[in-house]
């Protein structure tokens, strides 16, 4: 190789720093854990009928952020129901789902409610670590469907989004670059995914618009426990006297 060879060669070599393309993407699936007759038959037939029961009383428009109404973003309607056999069952299977998920729920207290979704109703793409401020406790998410079989709606799926991200950290990314997963809301089905995952609901077509044909989930969070004052916080180590 002659010198002058080796010296138009070494600024091509410089130039091209990187063999990856500029608008190459980083893609990774967001794990959902997904567990079909989860209550069994009888459970989960009379948690139907106490979600069917509450859609006839007194449920208030779904919130986006714990207090906002925006129809736009999201519409449906909540309200409070207990579910003690649903948690206890979360519970059983929380150490499989906390490996799956690579999270750890130890110390935290659940939050959930009930959302009723019909004729027309949907929750657009969101987190669920976005709004007011206990939303950032959140560490995992549950949602455990219900509804009269056959299945007396459409749609209404849940719509998890895979990661879309440049490699270019310096490059934004585009919402279009999304790939995603749909999930049935299958009756006595749950899902368990991380509070940070993009997801939606699907519109729902509830022709008869009846209540009891509605889409019912009871959807919650593993919400860390507030930090309890630390013993350096609480004690205090002089006599209010001896201080300025
Ligand atoms: O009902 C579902 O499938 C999900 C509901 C949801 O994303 C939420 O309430 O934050
Ligand atoms: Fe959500």
């Amino acid at each position: 190789m002659t010198v002058q060879e080796s010296t138009t060669a070494a600024p091509d070599a410089e130039e091209r720093t990187s063999r990856v393309s500029a608008d190459a993407i980083w893609r990774l699936p967001v794990t959902v854990c997904r567990i079909t007759d989860f209550l069994g038959e009888r459970a989960s037939a009379a948690l139907l009928e106490r979600a069917v029961a509450a859609a006839y009383g007194a449920l208030a428009p779904s919130t986006v952020d714990g207090t906002q109404v925006i129809p736009k973003v999201r519409r449906s309607r909540s309200g409070l129901l207990a579910v003690p056999e649903l948690l206890e069952a979360i519970d059983e299977v929380l150490p499989a789902v906390e490996r799956t998920l690579g999270i750890s729920c130890a110390d935290t207290e659940p939050s959930y409610g009930l959302n009723v979704h019909n004729d027309g109703d949907f929750y657009r793409a969101h987190q669920d670590t976005r709004g007011v401020g206990y939303s950032a406790n959140r560490l995992l998410t549950f949602v455990y469907y219900l509804h009269r079989r056959p299945r007396p709606f459409l749609g209404g799926e849940l719509r998890v989004f895979d990661v879309a991200l440049p490699l270019d950290s310096g490059r934004a990314g585009k919402w279009e670059d999304r790939t995603w997963q749909d999930w049935e809301p299958e009756h006595d089905s749950i899902v368990f995914f991380r509070p940070t995952a993009w997801h939606e609901v699907r519109k729902v077509e509830c022709p008869s618009g009846r209540p009891e044909d509605s889409r019912f989930a009871i959807n919650g969070w593993l919400c860390a426990r507030p930090a309890l004052p630390s013993a350096r916080d609480d004690v205090d180590p002089l006599p209010r006297t001896f201080k300025n």
